[in-house]
């Protein structure tokens, strides 16, 4: 690491950000099962049709009723805490969170029907984390608003009140992203079996 290099904290280590929808919890694919299970006779779209971040608009569109079915199943009990690990997702922030002179922090959206959703968010944290990691959760509906070096998440457009957030948004490619074009200097992650590690080594320069 540079000695001039201060970080986004300004104190030489270097601060990630973690989306958990999509990019360590199976939103799509848990969504997908459920809504499948609890509505068997209607259509819906395969992981591989998939496009654009918002489900309920997409399913809008195949029938206009179907939105608040969408909704209904991601607001529905234990749908959060049921979502399962996206390959790799456990290892890789375990692996980050004990390298030298690194901060990792999981930046998360709740939604609004706030019934389930962040007491379920700390407690797939604690299930498949532990119990340490609990205070590295940070539940947002403004991710600008947060510092750090690095925001990994598979949202491609992120805004709010910040116009010019600290960090450099990876996007995690997900089912609803990967056909979508980036501007040339934005990065992806394919998986967490891409090189995660030369992203976080290239922020430290
Ligand atoms: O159609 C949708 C799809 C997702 N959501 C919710 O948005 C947030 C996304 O959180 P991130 O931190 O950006 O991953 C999540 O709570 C989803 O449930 C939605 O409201 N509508
Ligand atoms: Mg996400």
């Amino acid at each position: 690491m540079s000695s001039s290099w201060s970080g986004s904290s300004g104190s030489g280590r270097l601060r990630v950000l973690v989306d958990m929808d999509g990019v360590l919890a199976d939103f799509e694919g848990g969504f997908l099962r459920k809504f499948r299970s609890r509505f068997p006779a209607e259509p819906y779209v395969p992981l591989e049709d998939r496009r654009g971040f918002w489900v309920s608009a997409q399913y809008g569109l195949l029938r206009g009723d179907l939105s608040e079915k969408a909704i209904s199943i991601w607001e529905s009990q234990n749908f959060f805490m049921d979502l399962d690990p996206l390959p790799g997702a456990v290892e890789a922030i375990k692996e980050m969170s004990k390298m030298e002179n690194t901060d990792v922090f999981l930046c998360t959206s709740p939604i609004k029907h706030y019934h389930h959703c962040p007491y379920e968010k700390y407690a797939w944290v604690e299930r498949h984390l532990g119990p340490d990691f609990l205070a590295q959760v940070i539940l947002t509906s403004d991710k600008t608003v947060v510092t750090g070096d690095l925001l990994i998440d598979d949202k491609p457009d992120i805004h709010g009140v910040e116009a010019r957030p600290a960090w450099e948004h990876i996007l995690f490619t997900a089912c609803h992203n990967k056909h979508q074009d980036l501007d040339p200097a934005q990065r992806r992650l394919q998986s967490w079996g891409d090189d995660w590690r030369a992203i976080l080594d290239s922020k430290r320069q």
